[in-house]
């Protein structure tokens, strides 16, 4: 039965499916400190949060059982991912899920803010009828200034269109082509801060993107100019706003998020009448909510039952097409990397694998990732594909991928070399139509095997008998061979046998094995 940790009012319809789940018990907790999360943590496979909860280094080194951590939503700056991905623990978000609802809360505020209607409420309601002060301007044919113009952003523009905006978009990796395509300008950030009537910001919070818009852009600024915020606080700096608001540059600012949230009661914003705040509202409404908890559970519930899943934000992502192609490959590719990792003793300093065939022409990192992670599931405990690249970093092994653009004889080919300092073993597999995962090739020696089960690796001098001896041998120990394998290169030289088993051979049958004089090498693999 797994575990799953639910914080900070999660949507109780978006977790509906792990209600539903017979494998899966939940709790639901809110308000937790670090360290009664920290005492607790350890219970859980999974932990869902939203912005609230800052998932720490100490969480994480308590969280000995934690496969993932779910954010609904998008920002993941609440989570440590350094020490999630040096834990294997996956971390995932739902990127797609309130999209609509910040691009829509961008637009309330910049209404508001153009229309100062916070501040005419809260007169009206107070007992005024002041229909003089707020004199506002139309959003019809004023520029809009966007920096950031992936969903959201984009979104924003589409909608600005349609009110009469012209719009200039800021994005490193906004095209051309796409700018064209949505009817958006391309300008730098100067130039959107000296020809904007509003600017929104909707990129994430990164070293680039700190105080993007700070004094040297409020300085370029036309006056009367408005801004909003609702991606994160820190893209503009709050102190350089108010020094422009107080300088009559800025007319009037709207943000939904903070440098500290929740800010502190003294903070600038809070008493400023040209400022209207709210409580990182974005994504809080009824759709998004569900969504972003729909997304994360089953995302969650894949990760849990060990199959594959798409938003990880400590994995680059893979195109969908790209993990059509590779998904059936990547149970050949743990297998290779299990067996490969059996057949050598001591540390291992490279990996060299090589792509050939089918698999020539995609980016194969991904599958990489289970090799490397057979490979080191034989000497470390709790290595996953999330964490096999780092550990391998970490132990200086180094990781060589080689592309060949055809296989003489497969279609398909993953072959592994494993270096050591005293050794190098290759092993070679294939995906064949019908029969499913074959290691076709153990060093110089063309095999067949299914790489499954129990298996005895056995390096011998190609003589007659040999195989009788064997079989009588392991037969006379009650181990039942299930399938056998010989490869030679040439009669009378070095061979090897390759046994699957229907249970494991015992220490003492192994020793027995290797008195046989015919005998050099025996192993004995477990593939899982
Ligand atoms: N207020 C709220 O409740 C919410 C806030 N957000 C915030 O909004 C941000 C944007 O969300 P999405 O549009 O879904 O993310 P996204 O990843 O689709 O878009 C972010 C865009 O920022 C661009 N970018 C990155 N560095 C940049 C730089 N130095 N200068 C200009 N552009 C840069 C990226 O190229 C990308 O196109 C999130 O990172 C999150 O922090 C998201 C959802 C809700
Ligand atoms: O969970 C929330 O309400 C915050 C949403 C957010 O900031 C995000 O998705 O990045």
């Amino acid at each position: 039965m797994f575990k799953v940790l639910v914080m900070d009012g999660i949507s109780d319809m978006g977790i509906q499916m792990l209600y539903d789940a017979e494998d899966v018990e939940v709790d639901k907790k809110s308000g937790l400190s670090e360290a009664e999360l920290v005492a607790i943590i350890a219970d859980y496979d999974a932990l869902m949060v939203r912005s609230q909860t800052k998932v720490t280094e100490n969480i994480m080194a308590a969280a000995s059982k934690l496969k993932v951590v779910g954010r609904a939503g998008v920002g993941v700056d609440n989570i440590d991912l350094e020490a999630a991905t040096k834990r294997g623990i996956v971390v995932i978000n739902a990127p797609d899920g309130n999209t609509i609802a910040t691009c829509e809360l961008t637009f309330a505020m910049m209404m508001s803010v153009a229309r100062s209607i916070p501040q005419a409420y809260k007169k009206t309601v107070g007992g005024e009828w002041d229909r003089k002060t707020f004199v506002g301007v139309e959003l019809r044919n004023k520029t809009l200034g966007i920096l950031g113009m992936g969903r959201i952003g984009s979104e924003v523009a589409k909608r600005a269109k349609v009110f009469g905006m012209d719009v200039i978009g800021y994005d490193p990796f906004l095209t051309e082509e796409r700018a064209e395509k949505i009817g958006v300008r391309l300008g730098t950030v100067n130039e959107i801060a000296a020809q904007a009537d509003f600017i929104t910001v909707h990129t994430p919070l990164t070293n680039e993107t700190r105080h993007i818009i700070s004094r040297p852009q409020f300085e370029l600024m036309k006056k009367g100019v408005r801004i909003v915020n609702c991606a994160r606080g820190g893209i503009i700096d709050e102190g350089a706003l108010v020094e422009a608001i107080d300088a009559g540059i800025v007319a009037g600012a709207a943000f939904d998020v903070f440098e500290e949230e929740p800010p502190r009661a003294e903070h600038p914003f809070l008493n400023n009448p040209k400022i209207i705040v709210t409580p990182h509202l974005g994504a809080s409404t009824v759709e998004a909510q569900e969504n972003v908890a729909i997304d994360v559970s089953e995302e969650v519930l894949h990760i849990l039952r060990d199959q594959p899943f798409k938003n990880a934000v400590n994995m680059p992502p893979v195109p969908p097409t790209v993990l059509n192609k590779l998904q059936p490959y990547f149970g050949l590719g743990e297998h290779l990397g299990q067996f490969a990792g059996q057949m050598t003793d001591g540390a291992v300093n490279e990996i060299v694998v090589n792509y050939s065939g089918d698999l020539s022409d995609v980016d194969t990192t991904p599958l990489t990732r289970y090799i490397v992670k057979g490979i080191l599931a034989n000497q470390l405990e709790g290595v996953n594909i999330v964490n096999a690249m780092h550990l391998a970093k970490t132990r200086d092994v180094n990781i060589v991928t080689q592309k060949s653009t055809a296989s003489k004889t497969f279609t398909n080919l993953v072959s592994v070399t494993l270096k050591t300092k005293n050794e190098e073993r290759t092993l070679a597999g294939t995906l064949l139509s019908g029969y499913g995962e074959r290691i076709v090739q153990i060093d110089q020696y063309p095999v067949d095997i299914a790489p499954q089960g129990n298996l005895l690796l056995i390096s011998h001098n190609d003589k007659p008998g040999i195989i009788g001896k064997v079989g009588t041998l392991l037969g006379s120990n009650d181990v039942n061979i299930a399938t056998m394998q010989v490869g030679r290169k040439v009669y009378g030289g070095s061979a090897i046998m390759v046994l699957t088993t229907d249970k494991q051979a015992s220490k003492d049958v192994l020793d027995q094995l290797i008195k046989l004089p015919e005998l050099t090498n025996v192993r004995e693999l477990t593939l899982e």
